[in-house]
């Protein structure tokens, strides 16, 4: 009981996910005296559910995170982990397996309302008993609840998107991820280095046109559906790594994954024409502005939000509605960058 005690206390003692998927997992595995247990992502993307494992304990040895820099992988399908899938499907708490050699696999989704993006998975060489199960139940109760709370802290209330809070943070996860992937690159790999050399992280802000009128036209309710709209469309117009953000007002953020310049522009293009495209009820036709930049680890996150702020001044200044790269505009002389007081001229 100690035992568990000391697991509780070091699972709710966590202000970080990663943080506390290792311990959730060190408890587990202590607890089930596991051979192996895994946190895995359940990802959705493009209407199909992947899986990726995120954390890993093995007997014996530290738990750590899994390595995530092969951005491009979504991940093994569903389909090839029957029981799992049949599981997400039937909303079930859990399927338990055993493979030819007697080793049992517990899958046990971690819902959240009807949805689940996480999975525990238990690797036990021999079945499980009903305490080990009660035990089991119980810790993830509370990395549930626990889980639910530091969601509730990272997101903004009104479009359920990460907060500003968390920005500094997911900005420097992604640019600590694309320093790995580069030195994961090693010499003899010709092809894969070009290709990588091309590929980038990005920064987009994305700023609602003429809002204000939306607001006094219509009255704040229908601004607020505006707004809930534009983050359901930025949510299904990125991809799952990509990361979406609201900075406040009718201001949003995205971080986008290793992609190339051309990609860049197609995908934030898309979005844009998604929102200009879409009928909001009531209010009828709306659109945005972009700005957007590459990002790099030698750069602070304030320097590159300013970069995209000029970016997206130019497209306010030359009729809304556009997307606008910042070094496409430095480089072709539209806009003039002034790095020691951050501010720009347009010519
Ligand atoms: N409904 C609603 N309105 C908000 C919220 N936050 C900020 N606003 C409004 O957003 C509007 C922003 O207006 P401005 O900054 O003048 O910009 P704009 O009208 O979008 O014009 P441009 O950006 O130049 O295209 C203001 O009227 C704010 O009151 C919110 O959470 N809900």
């Amino acid at each position: 009981m100690d035992s568990l005690l000391k697991h509780m206390v070091d699972m709710t003692g966590h202000r970080d996910h990663t943080m506390l998927d290792i311990s959730v997992i060190s408890a587990v595995q202590e607890l089930a005296r596991a051979s192996q247990v895994r946190v895995l992502t359940l990802a959705t993307v493009r209407g199909k559910t992947f899986v990726r494992p995120r954390t890993i304990i093995c007997a014996g040895e530290a738990a750590r995170m899994v390595d995530t820099t092969d951005l491009h992988n979504p991940g093994e399908p569903i389909e090839n982990i029957p029981a799992l899938a049949e599981c997400l499907a039937n909303h079930e708490s859990g399927a338990d397996v055993a493979n030819e050699a007697g080793e049992h696999t517990l899958w046990l989704p971690i819902w959240l309302g009807d949805k689940a993006d996480t999975c525990l998975e238990i690797v036990n060489p021999t079945p499980y008993t009903s305490d080990t199960i009660h035990v089991i139940g119980g810790i993830v109760s509370v990395y549930r609840n626990f889980q639910n709370l530091l969601d509730y802290s990272e997101r903004d209330s009104l479009t359920g998107l990460l907060n500003r809070k968390t920005f500094d943070d997911q900005l420097a996860k992604m640019l600590a991820a694309s320093t790995e992937q580069d030195a994961l690159t090693l010499p003899g790999e010709p092809e894969r280095r070009s290709h990588h050399e091309q590929e980038k992280q990005w920064l987009a802000v994305v700023d609602v046109d003429h809002f204000k009128h939306v607001n006094d036209r219509f009255g704040h309710l229908y601004g607020d559906e505006v707004l809930i709209l534009i983050a359901n469309l930025l949510t299904s117009s990125f991809r799952a790594q990509d990361r979406v953000f609201r900075f406040g007002g009718e201001e949003f953020v995205v971080l986008l994954r290793s992609t190339t310049l051309d990609n860049a522009k197609k995908i934030i293009d898309r979005f844009r024409m998604n929102v200009a495209s879409h009928d909001f009820p009531q209010v009828g036709k709306v659109t945005v502005s972009v700005g957007f930049v590459s990002i790099s680890a030698l750069e602070a996150p304030v320097i590159i939000l300013g970069h995209a702020d000029q970016a997206l001044y130019y497209a306010k200044s030359h009729g809304r509605n556009l997307a606008c790269h910042y070094d496409e505009l430095v480089d072709g002389g539209m806009l003039q960058a002034i790095e020691s007081n951050d501010t720009a001229e347009f010519f």
